[in-house]
Parts: C-alpha cells; sequence; structure tokens
C-alpha cells in the first residue's frame, strides 16, 4: 500500500507526526524502479529492482542521532524527497534512519540520554533499556544489521553518520574515522569526504559506543561520523554550505561506479587522536575560553582543565581539541586531544 507520505513526499514531517513508532509499515513501488519500505518512524530503505549494479554499494545515511543537529536532517530529507518524487533514481540500496525524532520534536539534543554513547550494546548496560533513546538505539542496530545482512555478496557497505557540532571549528567540515585495528584506512573514502567538502580527518585511537563504530567493527562497514559545521535551529542553516555535501551524497546513490579522485594526503588535514578526556569529578571545568574552537592548539604544559584540584596539561608539543563539554555525566568524554597524524596506513 503506498503510504500517506506520498501526499507530500515530505519524510520528515511524516515522521514528527508518529515520533515514537508508525502504527503501521508501508511497502511500495516507484514506477518499475525502486522498492520503498518503511519500516519504523524515521526509517525508509529503497532498493532498486533492477539487481546488480557493477559495484554494488549498500548506503546507511543517518541523521538525528542528535535531535538538534538540523543541517544533516535538512540534507537527508531533501535527497529522500528527490528520490520519493522520482527525480532521482538511485542504482544501490540506501537506509535513512532520522535517529532521535522526539529530540527533534523537543530541539534538544537529547531527552534523556546521549544516543551516540549507547551503541555497540551500550543500551542495555546497567539499569538496561528504561529510556526511550536506549529503546531507540537497539532498534536501530537491528535496522542496519538487517539492512546489512540482507544486501549482496560483496557489496561494499557504507555508513555516513551526519553530525553537527556544538561550537564553530577551524576546519568547518569533518570527519572521524573509527578504530579499526587491523584495517587499513580507504584513502578513496577519504577523497569522497574531501569532495564532499570534509577535507579533515580525525582518526580514532579506541573502540567508543558511537553509531559509526558500531557500523564499522560490525559489519566492516565504511563508517564515519561526519561533521557538517556548526549547529543551528531549523530555519538558520545557510543550505549553500552544504552543496558539495549534497551533490556528492547524490552522486554516490545514483551513480553505479563513482568516480574519486585519486588519494592525496595534501588535500586532507589528518589529526589522529591522542587521548580522550574522560569527567572524573563533578568540578570538571576547562582552562580554555567557552567560545575557544576546535582544533584550537595548545602548547605542551600548557593547562587544559582543572578538576578534583588537579590540572590536566597538554601532554604533546602541540594538541588541539575538539568536541570540549564540561557538562557530560561524570564518566563521559569531555574532549578529545589530536595531534597531527603523517603516517597511518591508507590504502
Ligand atoms: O560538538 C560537540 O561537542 C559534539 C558533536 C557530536 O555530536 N560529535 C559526535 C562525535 C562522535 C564520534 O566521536 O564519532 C558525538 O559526540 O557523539
Ligand atoms: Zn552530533
Amino acid at each position: 500500500m503506498t503510504s500517506p507520505l506520498m501526499e507530500t513526499r515530505d519524510f520528515l514531517a511524516f515522521t514528527l507526526e508518529s515520533p515514537l513508532s508508525l502504527p503501521q509499515q508501508y511497502h511500495f513501488h516507484l514506477g518499475n524502479h525502486t522498492q520503498v519500505d518503511i519500516l519504523d518512524t524515521g526509517v525508509i530503505v529503497f532498493t532498486p529492482l533492477k539487481t546488480a549494479a557493477k559495484a554494488p554499494k549498500d548506503i546507511v545515511l543517518s541523521c538525528a542521532i542528535h535531535g538538534n543537529e538540523t543541517a544533516p536532517i535538512e540534507i537527508c530529507n531533501q535527497l529522500i524527497k528527490s528520490l520519493l518524487s522520482e527525480t532521482l533514481i538511485t542504482q544501490h540500496r540506501v537506509l535513512f534512519l532520522i535517529g532521535n525524532p522526539p529530540a527533534i520534536l523537543n530541539k534538544t539534543r537529547f531527552l534523556e540520554e546521549n544516543m551516540n554513547r549507547l551503541f555497540s550494546g551500550a543500551h542495555s548496560n546497567g539499569q538496561g533499556l528504561v529510556n526511550a533513546e536506549r529503546v531507540r538505539a537497539k532498534a536501530l542496530e537491528l535496522y542496519v544489521a538487517d539492512f546489512f545482512n540482507q544486501g549482496q555478496a560483496g557489496a561494499q557497505r557504507i555508513h555516513y553518520d551526519l553530525h553537527t557540532a556544538i561550537r564553530a571549528s577551524k576546519h568547518e567540515k569533518f570527519a572521524i574515522y573509527p578504530y579499526r585495528p587491523g584495517r587499513s584506512y580507504s584513502g578513496e573514502q577519504m577523497m569522497f569526504l574531501a569532495a564532499c567538502g570534509v577535507d579533515t580527518i580525525l582518526f580514532h585511537h579506541e573502540p567508543t559506543t558511537t553509531f559509526s563504530y558500531y557500523s564499522s567493527e560490525q559489519f566492516k562497514a565504511d563508517a564515519f561520523t561526519v561533521e557538517l559545521g556548526k549547529v543551528m535551529p531549523f530555519g538558520e542553516n545557510d543550505m549553500s554550505r552544504f552543496e558539495d555535501t549534497k551533490r556528492m551524497l547524490t552522486n554516490l546513490i545514483t551513480e553505479e561506479v563513482l568516480a574519486v579522485a585519486p588519494y592525496q594526503s595534501s588535500q586532507l588535514n589528518l589529526y589522529k587522536v591522542s587521548r580522550s578526556i574522560n569527567k572524573t569529578a563533578e568540578d570538571f571545568a576547562f582552562s580554555f575560553a567557552n567560545d575557544a574552537p576546535n582544533f584550537s592548539q595548545f602548547k605542551q604544559g600548557e593547562p587544559l582543565a582543572t578538576e578534583a584540584g588537579q590540572q590536566i596539561k597538554v601532554e604533546h608539543q602541540v594538541e588541539a581539541i575538539v568536541f570540549p563539554n564540561a557538562k557530560v555525566p561524570v564518566g563521559q568524554r569531555t574532549v578529545l586531544c589530536l595531534v597531527p597524524a603523517p603516517d597511518e596506513d591508507v590504502q
């Protein structure tokens, strides 16, 4: 049955009408080329009816894992609208996920718990599935698992988890490459991101409970957390700043084989995470200004933060900081420290 969504083709509005769960699933075809499956609130799959693109890809595009990060939601909604209107026809299986609809309605990062700390089973730790974010994180894991497991053998698995950052950044767009021991980094992926305008890569140094790490680790996907700029409310995003990203995501979906420039490290700013500073006491406070942008650099010995009467200082010759947030619960990450990464294993 064709969904009422087809009256407007506005998947975001359709999702926000039923933020916790859909009354039913919908399955229908677009012309004779695409199957559409709406599996849950904010969960929609496009499957080409003709099998076997030359180089098949199974692509996950997620947004709103943090509810107030609106630009990625707008980008995904525009792509979905173009697919539903058949102005774009996908050549590959694509799963779109609008992560946290109740938080979108609430205009906040999350309601009870940061969903991007709940993947790889963390949703069920401690008190278990006690809030909507934990339940949703588990459900999103299962949708991704089913999507990748049902794909064609040999298909390339890709997951871009799209975000925007709380503060301004010296590198406006950047991506976090989840820790992947024993697997080299993909130069092709990094050049694709560069073509999206995402010219800065952070190599993570340890397992995390983020969505991108889940797809990377469980399904060996080329998965990234992608930060597309500074967080803004709906209506205040300058969408011209996302044109390259939207064009490349469109090409990714609609082109059978995507041409990407050969890897050149000179096109990218490469950092590796030297350490993640976790909060261990309630009085944790940063020593630098509240409005210091991401990638601000500090010299060895300079104070970064104070906690329980102790100073936390820069350990390397120079460290840059990203995602500083002193307001997280005790036990969570307050900031990532970065050093240049000229020598990673890229293929
Ligand atoms: O700007 C901030 O402080 C946070 C922006 C954000 O949501 N970043 C992600 C990064 C996830 C990762 O490390 O892969 C997050 O904190 O969840
Ligand atoms: Zn985010």
